[in-house]
Protein backbone atom coordinates (compact mmCIF):
# COMPACT_ATOMS: atom_id res chain seq x y z
CA UNK A 1 0.00 0.00 0.00
CA UNK A 2 1.37 3.03 -0.75
CA UNK A 3 1.75 6.13 1.91
CA UNK A 4 -1.20 7.61 0.65
CA UNK A 5 -3.42 5.18 0.35
CA UNK A 6 -2.08 4.22 3.75
CA UNK A 7 -3.58 8.01 5.39
CA UNK A 8 -6.92 6.97 3.23
CA UNK A 9 -7.26 4.00 5.11
CA UNK A 10 -6.00 5.72 8.22
CA UNK A 11 -8.92 8.38 7.71
CA UNK A 12 -11.84 6.15 7.61
CA UNK A 13 -11.24 4.30 10.61
CA UNK A 14 -10.77 7.24 11.99
CA UNK A 15 -14.12 7.92 11.23
CA UNK A 16 -15.52 4.92 11.70
CA UNK A 17 -14.74 5.40 15.52
CA UNK A 18 -15.43 8.64 16.59
CA UNK A 19 -12.55 9.93 16.05
CA UNK A 20 -12.59 13.92 14.80
CA UNK A 21 -10.68 15.86 12.72
CA UNK A 22 -11.96 19.39 11.81
CA UNK A 23 -10.12 21.06 8.90
CA UNK A 24 -6.72 18.54 9.10
CA UNK A 25 -5.83 16.11 7.14
CA UNK A 26 -2.44 14.07 7.31
CA UNK A 27 0.22 14.12 4.55
CA UNK A 28 3.67 12.87 4.00
CA UNK A 29 5.99 15.90 4.29
CA UNK A 30 9.67 15.55 2.73
CA UNK A 31 11.94 15.35 5.44
CA UNK A 32 9.78 14.66 8.05
CA UNK A 33 7.72 11.55 7.88
CA UNK A 34 3.51 12.42 7.65
CA UNK A 35 2.32 15.34 9.20
CA UNK A 36 -0.90 17.30 9.79
CA UNK A 37 -1.83 19.82 6.76
CA UNK A 38 -5.05 22.68 6.99
CA UNK A 39 -7.24 21.52 4.52
CA UNK A 40 -9.19 25.13 5.23
CA UNK A 41 -8.23 28.49 6.75
CA UNK A 42 -8.12 27.86 10.35
CA UNK A 43 -8.87 30.82 13.35
CA UNK A 44 -6.78 30.54 16.63
CA UNK A 45 -9.10 28.49 19.25
CA UNK A 46 -9.97 26.06 17.37
CA UNK A 47 -10.25 22.60 18.12
CA UNK A 48 -9.20 20.72 14.86
CA UNK A 49 -8.77 16.99 16.39
CA UNK A 50 -10.38 15.55 18.81
CA UNK A 51 -9.30 11.03 19.92
CA UNK A 52 -11.93 9.62 22.17
CA UNK A 53 -10.22 7.49 25.40
CA UNK A 54 -11.22 4.01 24.25
CA UNK A 55 -8.67 4.42 21.43
CA UNK A 56 -5.59 5.23 23.62
CA UNK A 57 -3.03 2.99 24.21
CA UNK A 58 -1.97 3.19 27.67
CA UNK A 59 -1.32 1.02 31.23
CA UNK A 60 -4.86 0.43 32.04
CA UNK A 61 -5.88 -0.84 27.84
CA UNK A 62 -2.95 -3.16 28.02
CA UNK A 63 -4.18 -6.70 28.47
CA UNK A 64 -3.78 -8.17 31.76
CA UNK A 65 -1.95 -11.23 30.44
CA UNK A 66 1.18 -8.39 29.26
CA UNK A 67 0.89 -6.31 32.83
CA UNK A 68 0.65 -9.55 34.76
CA UNK A 69 3.84 -10.97 33.44
CA UNK A 70 6.19 -7.72 33.41
CA UNK A 71 5.90 -7.07 37.30
CA UNK A 72 8.00 -4.06 38.15
CA UNK A 73 8.37 -2.71 34.38
CA UNK A 74 7.84 1.16 33.51
CA UNK A 75 4.38 1.72 31.16
CA UNK A 76 7.22 2.51 28.47
CA UNK A 77 8.31 -1.20 28.94
CA UNK A 78 4.90 -2.51 29.21
CA UNK A 79 3.25 -0.24 26.14
CA UNK A 80 6.32 -1.10 24.04
CA UNK A 81 5.77 -5.18 24.32
CA UNK A 82 2.36 -4.88 23.67
CA UNK A 83 3.08 -3.10 20.58
CA UNK A 84 5.33 -4.83 19.15
CA UNK A 85 3.62 -8.02 20.18
CA UNK A 86 0.86 -6.35 18.04
CA UNK A 87 3.12 -5.49 15.50
CA UNK A 88 4.67 -8.85 14.48
CA UNK A 89 0.69 -10.13 14.52
CA UNK A 90 -1.63 -7.09 14.40
CA UNK A 91 -5.29 -7.77 14.92
CA UNK A 92 -7.08 -5.89 12.01
CA UNK A 93 -8.66 -3.05 14.19
CA UNK A 94 -4.58 -1.93 14.23
CA UNK A 95 -3.90 -2.42 10.97
CA UNK A 96 -4.83 1.23 10.05
CA UNK A 97 -3.00 2.58 12.84
CA UNK A 98 0.35 0.45 12.12
CA UNK A 99 0.60 1.23 8.72
CA UNK A 100 1.13 4.89 9.14
CA UNK A 101 3.87 4.42 11.51
CA UNK A 102 7.50 5.03 10.50
CA UNK A 103 8.70 1.65 9.59
CA UNK A 104 11.90 -0.31 11.51
CA UNK A 105 14.52 1.08 8.70
CA UNK A 106 12.96 4.91 9.31
CA UNK A 107 13.63 4.78 12.75
CA UNK A 108 16.67 3.03 12.60
CA UNK A 109 18.49 5.84 10.50
CA UNK A 110 16.96 8.65 12.30
CA UNK A 111 17.57 7.31 16.22
CA UNK A 112 21.18 7.89 17.57
CA UNK A 113 20.37 5.15 20.17
CA UNK A 114 20.52 2.69 16.71
CA UNK A 115 23.25 3.77 15.28
CA UNK A 116 27.01 2.67 15.26
CA UNK A 117 29.29 3.87 18.36
CA UNK A 118 31.31 5.48 15.71
CA UNK A 119 28.30 7.77 14.39
CA UNK A 120 27.46 8.04 18.34
CA UNK A 121 30.36 8.98 19.13
CA UNK A 122 30.04 12.62 17.03
CA UNK A 123 27.46 13.81 18.42
CA UNK A 124 27.92 16.40 20.96
CA UNK A 125 28.82 16.32 24.73
CA UNK A 126 24.96 16.92 25.71
CA UNK A 127 23.83 14.43 23.45
CA UNK A 128 26.17 11.92 24.05
CA UNK A 129 24.81 12.46 28.08
CA UNK A 130 21.11 12.30 27.31
CA UNK A 131 21.92 9.03 24.92
CA UNK A 132 23.53 7.33 27.78
CA UNK A 133 20.77 7.56 29.76
CA UNK A 134 18.26 6.57 27.26
CA UNK A 135 20.21 3.39 26.54
CA UNK A 136 20.51 2.30 30.20
CA UNK A 137 16.40 3.13 30.08
CA UNK A 138 16.23 0.43 27.18
CA UNK A 139 18.76 -1.84 28.69
CA UNK A 140 16.87 -2.09 31.99
CA UNK A 141 13.41 -2.16 30.24
CA UNK A 142 14.87 -4.77 27.77
CA UNK A 143 16.48 -7.06 30.41
CA UNK A 144 12.84 -7.43 32.11
CA UNK A 145 11.34 -7.76 29.15
CA UNK A 146 12.83 -10.23 27.37
CA UNK A 147 12.86 -12.76 30.58
CA UNK A 148 9.51 -12.82 30.10
CA UNK A 149 9.29 -12.83 26.28
CA UNK A 150 12.27 -14.96 25.46
CA UNK A 151 10.43 -15.57 21.94
CA UNK A 152 10.94 -11.68 21.63
CA UNK A 153 13.90 -10.03 19.39
CA UNK A 154 15.96 -7.33 20.65
CA UNK A 155 15.52 -5.05 17.14
CA UNK A 156 11.85 -5.34 17.32
CA UNK A 157 11.37 -5.08 20.88
CA UNK A 158 13.63 -1.54 20.19
CA UNK A 159 11.47 -0.44 17.73
CA UNK A 160 8.67 -0.40 19.58
CA UNK A 161 10.21 0.99 22.47
CA UNK A 162 11.83 3.78 19.92
CA UNK A 163 7.72 4.37 18.76
CA UNK A 164 6.73 4.62 22.44
CA UNK A 165 9.57 7.37 22.76
CA UNK A 166 8.85 9.31 20.27
CA UNK A 167 4.70 9.39 19.43
CA UNK A 168 3.50 8.67 23.57
CA UNK A 169 1.65 12.09 25.32
CA UNK A 170 1.61 13.01 28.53
CA UNK A 171 -1.87 11.32 30.09
CA UNK A 172 -2.24 13.16 33.71
CA UNK A 173 -5.90 12.03 34.89
CA UNK A 174 -6.50 11.94 38.63
CA UNK A 175 -6.39 7.77 37.90
CA UNK A 176 -3.33 8.06 36.46
CA UNK A 177 -1.96 10.75 39.14
CA UNK A 178 -2.63 8.80 41.91
CA UNK A 179 -1.62 5.25 40.43
CA UNK A 180 1.34 6.06 38.64
CA UNK A 181 4.76 7.52 38.26
CA UNK A 182 5.04 10.75 36.63
CA UNK A 183 7.05 9.42 33.43
CA UNK A 184 4.65 6.20 33.63
CA UNK A 185 1.33 8.66 33.24
CA UNK A 186 1.46 8.57 29.05
CA UNK A 187 -0.67 7.57 26.32
CA UNK A 188 -0.27 6.52 22.30
CA UNK A 189 -2.82 7.91 20.56
CA UNK A 190 -3.92 7.45 16.74
CA UNK A 191 -3.82 10.50 14.11
CA UNK A 192 -2.68 13.05 17.36
CA UNK A 193 0.47 11.15 17.00
CA UNK A 194 1.28 12.30 13.57
CA UNK A 195 1.62 15.85 14.76
CA UNK A 196 5.56 16.81 14.27
CA UNK A 197 6.79 19.14 16.64
CA UNK A 198 7.03 23.21 16.68
CA UNK A 199 7.85 25.64 19.57
CA UNK A 200 5.00 27.77 18.92
CA UNK A 201 2.85 25.06 18.02
CA UNK A 202 -1.13 24.24 19.06
CA UNK A 203 -2.20 22.91 22.71
CA UNK A 204 -3.11 19.69 23.53
CA UNK A 205 -5.66 18.44 26.27
CA UNK A 206 -7.33 15.84 28.03
CA UNK A 207 -10.58 15.05 29.75
CA UNK A 208 -12.46 11.59 30.50
CA UNK A 209 -13.47 11.95 27.17
CA UNK A 210 -10.24 11.94 25.46
CA UNK A 211 -7.71 14.24 23.92
CA UNK A 212 -7.92 17.61 22.45
CA UNK A 213 -5.43 19.73 20.11
CA UNK A 214 -6.57 23.24 19.64
CA UNK A 215 -5.07 26.14 17.45
CA UNK A 216 -3.00 28.78 18.85
CA UNK A 217 -2.48 31.24 16.26
CA UNK A 218 -4.82 31.10 12.64
CA UNK A 219 -3.45 28.84 10.30
CA UNK A 220 -4.00 29.14 6.16
CA UNK A 221 -5.27 26.53 3.71
CA UNK A 222 -2.57 24.10 3.13
CA UNK A 223 -0.15 25.22 6.20
CA UNK A 224 1.16 22.74 8.39
CA UNK A 225 -0.03 22.46 11.82
CA UNK A 226 2.59 21.34 14.67
CA UNK A 227 1.88 20.47 18.89
CA UNK A 228 4.99 21.54 20.76
CA UNK A 229 6.63 18.59 22.31
CA UNK A 230 8.63 20.64 25.22
CA UNK A 231 10.90 23.21 25.31
CA UNK A 232 13.82 21.38 24.25
CA UNK A 233 17.18 22.14 22.84
CA UNK A 234 18.14 20.39 19.41
CA UNK A 235 20.66 17.81 21.31
CA UNK A 236 17.27 17.25 23.40
CA UNK A 237 15.11 16.78 19.87
CA UNK A 238 17.92 14.40 18.24
CA UNK A 239 18.20 12.32 20.86
CA UNK A 240 14.80 11.64 22.29
CA UNK A 241 12.67 12.31 18.44
CA UNK A 242 15.69 12.11 15.82
CA UNK A 243 15.52 15.42 14.03
CA UNK A 244 16.40 19.08 14.54
CA UNK A 245 15.02 22.11 14.05
CA UNK A 246 16.58 24.88 11.52
CA UNK A 247 15.54 27.03 14.03
CA UNK A 248 15.35 27.07 17.38
CA UNK A 249 14.41 29.73 19.87
CA UNK A 250 15.14 27.12 22.82
CA UNK A 251 18.66 25.73 21.42
CA UNK A 252 21.67 25.89 23.78
CA UNK A 253 25.51 24.06 23.81
CA UNK A 254 27.12 22.44 27.06
CA UNK A 255 30.71 24.61 28.04
CA UNK A 256 31.62 22.24 30.62
CA UNK A 257 33.95 20.33 28.52
CA UNK A 258 35.37 23.52 28.46
CA UNK A 259 34.85 25.43 31.72
CA UNK A 260 35.11 22.66 34.18
CA UNK A 261 39.42 21.50 33.59
CA UNK A 262 39.93 25.24 34.66
CA UNK A 263 38.35 25.35 37.94
CA UNK A 264 40.83 23.46 40.57
CA UNK A 265 39.29 21.57 43.39
CA UNK A 266 39.42 24.77 45.65
CA UNK A 267 36.84 26.56 43.27
CA UNK A 268 35.02 23.59 42.32
CA UNK A 269 34.21 23.05 45.82
CA UNK A 270 32.98 26.99 46.12
CA UNK A 271 30.65 26.40 43.19
CA UNK A 272 29.63 23.08 44.54
CA UNK A 273 28.75 24.46 47.71
CA UNK A 274 26.14 27.24 46.05
CA UNK A 275 24.70 24.66 43.92
CA UNK A 276 26.95 26.26 40.70
CA UNK A 277 28.73 23.34 39.72
CA UNK A 278 28.05 21.96 35.84
CA UNK A 279 25.36 23.26 33.41
CA UNK A 280 27.38 25.75 32.19
CA UNK A 281 25.24 26.20 28.68
CA UNK A 282 25.58 28.72 26.12
CA UNK A 283 22.40 30.15 24.30
CA UNK A 284 21.25 32.65 21.99
CA UNK A 285 21.81 35.30 24.78
CA UNK A 286 25.57 34.26 25.26
CA UNK A 287 26.62 32.33 28.26
CA UNK A 288 23.83 31.31 30.99
CA UNK A 289 24.43 32.77 34.39
CA UNK A 290 26.11 29.77 36.37
CA UNK A 291 28.91 29.77 33.50
CA UNK A 292 29.17 33.78 34.51
CA UNK A 293 29.78 33.04 38.10
CA UNK A 294 32.01 30.20 37.65
CA UNK A 295 34.18 32.07 35.35
CA UNK A 296 34.34 34.78 38.32
CA UNK A 297 35.80 32.13 40.42
CA UNK A 298 38.94 32.63 38.29
CA UNK A 299 39.01 36.39 38.31
CA UNK A 300 38.38 37.19 41.76
CA UNK A 301 39.12 36.54 45.36
CA UNK A 302 36.35 34.54 47.48
CA UNK A 303 35.27 37.37 49.48
CA UNK A 304 34.75 39.30 46.44
CA UNK A 305 33.04 36.38 44.70
CA UNK A 306 30.53 36.03 47.33
CA UNK A 307 29.91 40.12 47.26
CA UNK A 308 28.56 39.25 43.27
CA UNK A 309 26.64 36.47 44.41
CA UNK A 310 25.38 38.60 47.30
CA UNK A 311 24.92 41.62 44.57
CA UNK A 312 27.14 43.51 46.36
CA UNK A 313 29.67 44.03 43.16
CA UNK A 314 28.65 44.71 39.88
CA UNK A 315 28.80 42.02 37.23
CA UNK A 316 30.40 44.90 35.03
CA UNK A 317 33.19 45.49 37.18
CA UNK A 318 35.08 42.10 36.42
CA UNK A 319 33.49 41.32 32.61
CA UNK A 320 36.37 41.87 30.62
CA UNK A 321 38.45 39.61 32.39
CA UNK A 322 35.68 37.19 32.63
CA UNK A 323 35.11 37.41 28.84
CA UNK A 324 38.85 36.71 27.84
CA UNK A 325 38.67 33.29 29.63
CA UNK A 326 35.25 32.08 28.19
CA UNK A 327 36.56 33.82 24.50
CA UNK A 328 39.81 30.93 24.75
CA UNK A 329 37.70 28.35 25.79
CA UNK A 330 35.07 28.91 23.05
CA UNK A 331 37.89 29.25 20.82
CA UNK A 332 38.82 26.23 21.52
CA UNK A 333 35.39 24.85 21.17
CA UNK A 334 35.79 26.11 17.43
CA UNK A 335 38.63 24.22 16.84
CA UNK A 336 37.58 21.10 18.11
CA UNK A 337 34.17 21.37 15.74
CA UNK A 338 36.52 21.53 12.75
CA UNK A 339 38.02 18.46 13.73
CA UNK A 340 34.66 16.35 14.54
CA UNK A 341 33.07 17.87 11.16
CA UNK A 342 35.86 16.65 8.93
CA UNK A 343 35.13 12.93 10.81
CA UNK A 344 31.27 13.70 10.18
CA UNK A 345 32.20 14.11 6.64
CA UNK A 346 34.46 10.89 6.70
CA UNK A 347 32.13 8.60 8.36
CA UNK A 348 30.67 5.64 6.58
CA UNK A 349 26.48 6.25 7.12
CA UNK A 350 24.07 7.55 4.72
CA UNK A 351 23.01 11.05 3.89
CA UNK A 352 20.16 11.46 6.38
CA UNK A 353 22.81 10.87 9.36
CA UNK A 354 25.45 12.62 7.79
CA UNK A 355 23.41 15.38 7.19
CA UNK A 356 21.41 15.67 10.58
CA UNK A 357 24.79 15.59 12.02
CA UNK A 358 26.88 18.14 9.99
CA UNK A 359 23.82 20.74 10.57
CA UNK A 360 24.05 20.11 14.02
CA UNK A 361 27.50 20.91 14.18
CA UNK A 362 27.41 23.76 11.78
CA UNK A 363 24.54 24.75 14.85
CA UNK A 364 26.54 24.74 17.40
CA UNK A 365 29.60 26.54 15.74
CA UNK A 366 27.00 29.36 14.93
CA UNK A 367 25.94 29.54 18.75
CA UNK A 368 29.58 30.39 19.67
CA UNK A 369 30.99 32.21 17.25
CA UNK A 370 27.86 34.28 17.78
CA UNK A 371 28.99 34.90 21.24
CA UNK A 372 32.66 35.42 20.57
CA UNK A 373 31.88 38.01 17.95
CA UNK A 374 29.84 39.49 20.79
CA UNK A 375 32.44 39.84 23.19
CA UNK A 376 35.96 39.80 20.96
C1 LIG B 1 4.87 12.04 16.97
S1 LIG B 1 5.75 11.68 15.55
C2 LIG B 1 5.13 12.84 14.41
C3 LIG B 1 4.71 12.22 13.10
C4 LIG B 1 5.82 11.67 12.27
N1 LIG B 1 6.35 12.67 11.36
C5 LIG B 1 5.39 10.45 11.50
O1 LIG B 1 5.65 10.37 10.30
O2 LIG B 1 4.80 9.55 12.07
C6 LIG B 1 7.33 12.25 16.01
C7 LIG B 1 8.40 12.08 14.97
O3 LIG B 1 8.17 12.94 13.87
C8 LIG B 1 9.38 13.52 13.41
N2 LIG B 1 9.29 14.99 13.63
C9 LIG B 1 8.52 15.64 14.51
N3 LIG B 1 8.63 16.97 14.39
C10 LIG B 1 9.50 17.17 13.39
C11 LIG B 1 10.03 18.35 12.80
N4 LIG B 1 9.68 19.56 13.18
N5 LIG B 1 10.93 18.19 11.79
C12 LIG B 1 11.30 16.95 11.38
N6 LIG B 1 10.82 15.80 11.91
C13 LIG B 1 9.93 15.91 12.90
C14 LIG B 1 10.50 12.89 14.21
O4 LIG B 1 10.97 11.78 13.50
C15 LIG B 1 9.78 12.45 15.47
O5 LIG B 1 10.39 11.36 16.12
Amino acid sequence: MSADESIETLLKWASNNSITLNGIQPEVLPGRGIGILATRDIKAGEDILQVPTPLLRTFDSTPKTIVSRLAGATVHAILATALSLDMNNPPEDFLPWKAVFPTKADIQTLMPLCWPLELQDLLSDTSQDLLSKQRAKFEKDWALVSKSYPDMSREDYQYAWLLINTRTFYHTTPRTKKSLLKDDRIALQPVADLFNHSPDGCTVSYSYQGFTITTTKPASKGEELFIRYGFHSNDFLLTEYGFILESNTSDSVCLDKYIKPLLNKEKKSMLDGRGYWGRYMLGRDGACYRTQIALRTLVLRESQWLMVLDGLRGEDVDQDAVNAILLKALRQYLKDIEVVKAKVNDASTGDITRNTLRDRWQQIQDLIEATVKEIA
